[in-house]
């Protein structure tokens, strides 16, 4: 027997062998409009026409406003090593123990389309779909942010994108934006680096990037790091292109889409990627032995200060079925957690945690949560309501909580209930930032450059003198650059200075715009 309606999932597997409408009458001419005529005029009544145009019309759902373009896979990830010690989220308890995943891999800055290959932080955002809820672990493959608070995070996206003029990014709008914020020196350091672009999406690192917390049975609270590391090739598995390989690869596949195609094509022969998952933990009482705030996501954890404690593998072992529906309709929030695993104070993290669903609301739609690719593998039952697209099957009366007719409980003992800091916060309110003594805005990004190979500092000097010398970016912002690199290392201000002597006119030569100044170039001219 056919399923009742509200039950029913349309789905290609349960096609008839006649082409139909949408409402599942048989069509009985698909090549033609209904004219009077052969030359027109066109009929509205039409249906089939009209269903056919207007579906194609609303085809494109609004991209995401931040890592618009991306690609999805499917896998598992298993427990090597039990922590159940420090958490008390099952799927993290037992080794052996195994959950589904999709993985979501992306490029920040610009639109759906654009090129794979852009010098840009890359997101590596997992769902683990547990017995207890998802678990959204959502990371870039740079250990560190530009900034310290989410507050900024709107400007930083609209200096980083491009010009709102002409729809062009240029280097000195960021640098501008940024030189206001020395903290971001740290990620500089990456994204002008070596690791600026990574060869595809199978040999990047991933990393939590904010500080979280577990929390076991017991109550017990401890900071943690997450990361994920390729477990192929060499340099710890991960793989960087220079900017003519990037180019390169850009010219050699039209549809700039390289890595998307990496990936599908691994998964799709039988190459399977695989990463180790680790976390670094602190115990909240050590924080302040720290010279840095380890809330602060502008800083990393020293690893031989804080080791790398193995805890799992994660294996990517089959492609999506459809782009539409499971990858741009996949929606992940730092937010969505489990028993066991909780959020710091991490100022970026907080501010996060409001920003993913109210977007996905927007993006994709009230009831997004409902999506075969976003709900939970595990029943779930409230009494959140109706909305657009809902497409539950709901037969109770009662919709509302507590109710003598719905025996429906809270768990009050359960380990969501743990997730809870029992931490004590007293302060005034406020709007600064962390203490200054904390800031220590240039020692890791100082210690990153000490320890770069001639071939690593020759690439960021390479990179940044490049941006500094985009003809539009104006002497004060460049010296303000400057000032900060000599906070960082006064051998990479002076390296930068030599570059930009030598690499300024070949910039102009190279774009055409010899001899040009901010106003010539369309910047601000009235
Ligand atoms: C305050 C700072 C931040 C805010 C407000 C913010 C906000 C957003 C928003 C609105 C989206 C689009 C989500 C969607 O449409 O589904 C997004 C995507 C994403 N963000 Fe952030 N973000 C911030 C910082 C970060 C940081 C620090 C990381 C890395 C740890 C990160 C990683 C990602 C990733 C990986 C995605 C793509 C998820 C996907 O594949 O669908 N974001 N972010």
């Amino acid at each position: 027997m056919a399923a009742a309606p509200s039950q029913s999932y349309p789905s290609n597997k349960d096609n008839t062998p006649y082409l139909t409408t949408n409402q599942g009458t048989r069509v009985y001419n698909n090549d033609h409009s209904l004219t009077v005529g052969t030359r027109g005029p066109v009929l509205i009544e039409d249906f089939h026409l009209l269903e056919k145009l207007q579906q194609f019309d609303r085809e494109v759902a609004p991209e995401r406003i931040v890592h618009a373009r991306g690609m999805t896979a499917f896998g598992t990830f298993e427990v090597t090593h039990d922590i159940s010690n420090l958490t008390s989220a099952a799927f993290l308890n037992g080794v052996g123990s195994r959950t589904e995943t999709a993985v979501r891999f992306s490029v920040v800055t610009h639109g759906r389309d654009s090129p794979e290959g852009l010098r840009d932080v890359r997101g590596f955002a997992t769902k683990f779909y547990t017995s207890e809820g998802n678990w959204d672990l959502v990371g870039n493959n740079i250990p560190v942010f530009f900034i310290r608070d989410g507050f900024k995070f709107p400007d930083l996206v609209h200096a980083l994108r491009p010009n709102p003029r002409n729809n062009i990014q240029e280097a000195w709008r960021f640098l501008d934006f940024l030189s206001y914020h020395p903290e971001s020196a740290h990620i500089m350091t990456w994204l002008a680096g070596m690791e600026g672009i990574p060869t595809d999406y199978r040999h990047m690192e991933g990393y939590g990037v904010n500080t979280f917390t577990l929390i076991n049975a017991e109550g017990k609270e401890t900071y943690v790091k997450f990361h994920w590391r390729p477990e192929e090739g060499k340099h710890r598995g991960t793989k960087f292109m220079t900017d003519d390989e990037a180019q390169n690869i850009g010219e050699f596949n039209m549809r700039h889409s390289h890595a998307t195609q990496d990936l599908f094509n691994a998964i799709a022969d039988g190459n399977f990627p695989k990463w180790s998952f680790y976390i670094q933990t602190l115990d909240p009482a050590d924080e302040h032995s720290l010279d840095f705030d380890p809330l602060d996501c502008t800083k990393v954890w020293p690893e031989e200060d804080f080791p790398l404690q193995p805890v799992g593998q994660l294996t990517l072992d089959r492609n999506i079925d459809n782009f539409h529906n499971e990858s741009e309709q996949i929606a992940f929030s730092p937010a969505v957690t489990v028993g066991g695993i909780g959020l710091s104070n991490d100022k970026v993290l907080q501010t996060r945690a409001l920003s993913y669903s109210d977007t996905q609301r927007y993006r994709i739609g009230t009831n997004y949560q409902m999506l075969p690719i976003n709900a939970p593998k595990c029943p779930f039952h409230n009494s959140h309501e109706n909305g657009a697209m809902n497409f539950m099957k709901k037969t109770g009366e009662v919709n509302y909580w507590p109710s003598s007719l719905d025996n429906v409980q809270t768990s009050p003992n359960s380990k969501e209930a743990q997730n809870i800091s029992t931490a004590t916060i007293t302060g005034q309110r406020v709007k600064q930032d962390i203490p200054e003594e904390k800031q220590n805005d240039f020692k890791q990004a100082g210690d990153r450059y000490r320890n770069m190979s001639l071939r690593e500092s020759g690439q960021l000097i390479f990179v940044l003198s490049n941006w500094m010398a985009d003809p539009k970016c104006t002497d004060e912002i460049r010296n303000r650059w400057l000032d900060i690199w000599g906070q960082v290392d006064s051998g990479l201000a002076t390296a930068l200075k030599a570059a930009l002597v030598a690499q300024q006119p070949l910039q102009a030569v190279k774009e055409g715009r010899i001899g040009g100044h901010p106003d010539k170039m369309g910047a601000s001219k009235a």
